[in-house]
């Protein structure tokens, strides 16, 4: 019989989405492994799912510009789009993207040894994709290594925009209203005490993400050295604190052989002064320089 045109490949029928397991979850919503399995007969692939957690109006505005920002990326460091499935009659749509199968760098990193040259090469990917991202002007807002997926033990990509936001040309900083669980340890000091945002604050996130592959992630959740330099009382650590801390010029430690270039170029990106640390297009030199040392 007539074989049905090829549907367009980036529509996802929910009847064919065979529900894995939990993949994580971000801000608004929550990732989930299927096998979407047209022929019905366990071949089909893998996909990573993303989903609103609760369907409300405001988030949904956001939801849709997350799709759209993802949809219009294309880079060998990010994530890469695959379509969308709407939920019959729901109006919510469900975001189908690529599955990378070794998980978000906070959980592979303990796991696995990472050699110097393999942890330089990380980092470089990363700075690569996210030069991407600023070119396009979105600054991404929550860099981490656990927004960091891997695909394989050469190859790492930037696995959510949750927080992604576009930056109108001749502005400099997106500022947003506080809220609740914010990553302050992640955030430029500019961010804790304005709320501004900008290319540069990504730069500091980096900074951050460099700190948490060079230290392997050894630590449960954000970087313990901060909670040990603040006498860490029974008082719940305030972002007054660290922005005290930050403001006297405290920064995490130099990783234990971390090599003295590398912990320049951590430093250079904590600079209080935003304006004063590197572009990912000049971080991508850096490593670039500091691998070919390591090669020879
Ligand atoms: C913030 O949480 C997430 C979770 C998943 C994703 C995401 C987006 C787009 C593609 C993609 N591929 C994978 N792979 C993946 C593989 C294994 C795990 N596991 C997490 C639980 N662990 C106990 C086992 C590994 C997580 C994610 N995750 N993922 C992004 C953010």
């Amino acid at each position: 019989s007539e074989t049905l045109p090829d549907s367009d490949p980036s529509v996802f029928h929910k009847r064919y989405l065979k529900k894995m397991r939990d993949l994580g979850e971000g801000h608004f919503g929550k990732v989930t492994l299927y096998q979407y399995d047209p022929a019905n007969d366990g071949t089909g692939e893998r996909v990573a799912v993303k989903a609103l957690k609760q369907e409300n109006s405001q988030v949904l505005e956001g939801w849709m510009k997350e799709i759209d920002i993802l949809k219009s990326l294309y880079h060998s460091n990010i994530v890469k789009y695959k379509g969308c499935c709407t939920e019959l009659g729901g109006q919510v749509v469900q975001l189908i993207m690529e599955y990378l199968p070794l998980g978000s760098l906070k959980e592979y990193l303990p796991k696995r040894k990472l050699g110097r040259p393999q942890a330089l090469m990380f980092a470089q990917q990363i700075c690569q994709g996210m030069e991407y991202l600023h070119s396009k002007r979105y600054i991404h807002r929550d860099l981490a290594a656990r927004n960091v997926l891997v695909e394989n033990e050469s190859l790492v990509k930037i696995g959510d925009f949750g927080l992604t936001k576009y930056i109108p040309e001749g502005d400099i900083y997106y500022r947003v209203r506080e809220d609740g669980d914010s990553p302050v340890f992640w955030y430029a000091l500019e961010c804790l005490k304005e709320n501004k945002f900008s290319f540069a604050s990504d730069v500091w996130s980096f900074g951050v993400t460099l700190y948490e592959i060079l230290t392997r992630c050894v630590h449960r959740q954000s970087p313990q050295e901060f909670r040990e330099m603040m006498q860490d009382t029974q008082e719940q650590m305030t972002v007054m604190v660290l922005i005290k801390l930050l403001e006297k010029q405290h920064r995490l430690p130099g990783p234990e052989n971390c090599p003295h270039e590398v912990k320049i170029l951590m430093e250079q990106c904590w600079a209080a002064d935003s304006a004063q640390r590197p572009s990912f297009e000049t971080l991508i030199e850096k490593f670039e320089a500091i691998r070919q040392t390591y090669w020879l």
